[in-house]
């Protein structure tokens, strides 16, 4: 756990989560809605806001929330603390795939937002202490792919493909990419940002949320970051976990990140040792190690980097991927012990949570505002 202070609760009451009934909306973020300097909602009093979840999405969330909307008091609440989340041990590329539902321009902008935001990390004196740094190398593909550019080329840095005396290394590919990334560990990220959401006047509790109605006494808008949570705390059985082994290797000569462009092997040099992955085991939930696992990664990785056999296991590492067809940025309406209240969604990332984190965060600010000129309009009534 991080060393900073938080504040335990009481136990959650237990409410029957079935009792609400849902008002779905789908829409699209609006970033232009005036908020501060608006007479009407300056004469609001604040705003209590919950965020519930405290991995890379939560805190995300929470700060920017906090930092951009002044009008409203934050708390965040979660089960779990960093250093026990998926996020965690999450490699922390910023790579992204794309999600079949969603426009491409909001994805676009989701990446750009959380590499813009990252970049700007990479080059300040935070970059230590938040664990974020620039990371170069390449993706292969055994064949050569339809899509040569994928949607985030222009967004990375030196983005072209592989020479043929490049991929010489890599006898088994016939096409590869290189450029240069961003590596963001959220062992150290996640904490940073407690502490910038503490700055911003942000409180921090421990307790599991049995339901949301356990929330709407207390709080005017709720902004679930659960994860893989989501599952029994939103009900939503479309999500499903993706399990994930990596293991943490001592080899301060790799330099640069290998990735197999099918996404099951890949080598990441971070500032805590070299990340070597990986497997996507759709809907199992061991959280424990797998030994056949790891061996398949030692293998497969080495076969691309044939220095690791000379290197020493650190850690091996299993975490679950919150994994949906596309990641849920939604606002709702929920009718909560007779009251309708505004519900944030921001959860489903996939293996993409610490590519995405900022940018969606940013989408959940906006659809906050929206719930913000709701209360607005319904207060003149
Ligand atoms: C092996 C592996 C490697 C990965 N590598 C990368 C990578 O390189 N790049 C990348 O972008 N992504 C990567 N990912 C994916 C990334 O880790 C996830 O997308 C991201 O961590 C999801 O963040 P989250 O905040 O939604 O979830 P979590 O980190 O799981 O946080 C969920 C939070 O919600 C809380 N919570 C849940 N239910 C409740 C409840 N009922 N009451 C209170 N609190 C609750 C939990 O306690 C926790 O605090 C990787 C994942 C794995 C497994
Ligand atoms: O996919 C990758 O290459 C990075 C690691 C990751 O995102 C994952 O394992 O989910």
């Amino acid at each position: 756990m991080s060393s900073l202070k938080r504040f335990p609760v009481g136990p959650a009451r237990q409410t029957n989560k079935h009792l609400f009934s849902v008002q779905s909306q789908q829409e699209n973020n609006n970033y232009s809605l005036p908020l501060v300097g608006d007479p009407e909602l300056s004469r609001m009093k604040r705003v209590r806001v919950v965020v519930v979840g405290a991995g890379v999405i939560g805190f995300s969330t929470a700060v920017c929330v906090a930092e951009a909307l002044p009008i409203c008091s934050v708390t965040l609440l979660a089960e779990k603390f960093s250093p026990d989340n998926t996020s965690d041990g999450a490699a922390g590329i910023l790579i992204p795939t794309e999600f079949p539902d969603i426009p491409l321009v909001r994805q676009r902008q989701w990446f750009k937002d959380s590499f813009d935001h990252l970049l700007a990390i990479s080059h300040s004196q935070h970059s230590p202490e938040a664990g974020v740094m620039l990371s170069s190398g390449r993706q292969i593909f055994k064949e050569v792919p339809d899509y040569k550019k994928p949607f985030w080329s222009e967004l990375v840095i030196g983005f072209r493909f592989m020479t043929d005396s490049e991929l010489k290394q890599f006898p088994d590919h016939k096409f590869g990419q290189t450029f240069t990334t961003i590596k963001c560990e959220c062992s150290s990220y996640v904490p940073w940002l407690e502490k910038r959401f503490k700055k911003a006047g942000g409180l921090v509790q421990q307790r599991k949320v049995n339901s949301f109605q356990e929330l709407s006494d207390s709080y005017d808008i709720i902004i679930n970051c659960s994860g893989l949570g989501s599952r029994t705390l939103a009900g939503d059985n479309q999500l499903y976990p993706v399990r994930g082994q990596v293991l943490k290797m001592e080899a301060p000569w790799l330099q640069h990140f290998t990735r197999d462009a099918d996404g099951m092997t890949y080598i990441y040099p971070g500032i805590h040792g070299v990340t070597i992955g990986g497997t996507r085991q759709e809907g199992d939930w061991r959280l424990q190690v797998d030994e056949g696992d790891a061996k398949s990664i030692l293998e497969r990785c080495t076969r691309l980097e044939p220095s690791l056999s000379k290197a020493k296991v650190l850690s091996k590492w299993v975490g679950l991927r919150p994994s949906r067809r596309n990641p849920k940025v939604e606002r709702e309406l929920l009718q909560l012990k007779g009251r309708r209240v505004p519900v944030v969604h921001n959860y489903g990332h996939g293996g993409c949570g610490v590519t995405l984190a900022w940018g969606t965060a940013l989408d959940a600010v906006g659809l906050v505002r929206k719930c913000l000129q709701e209360i607005s309009v319904q207060s003149k009534l």
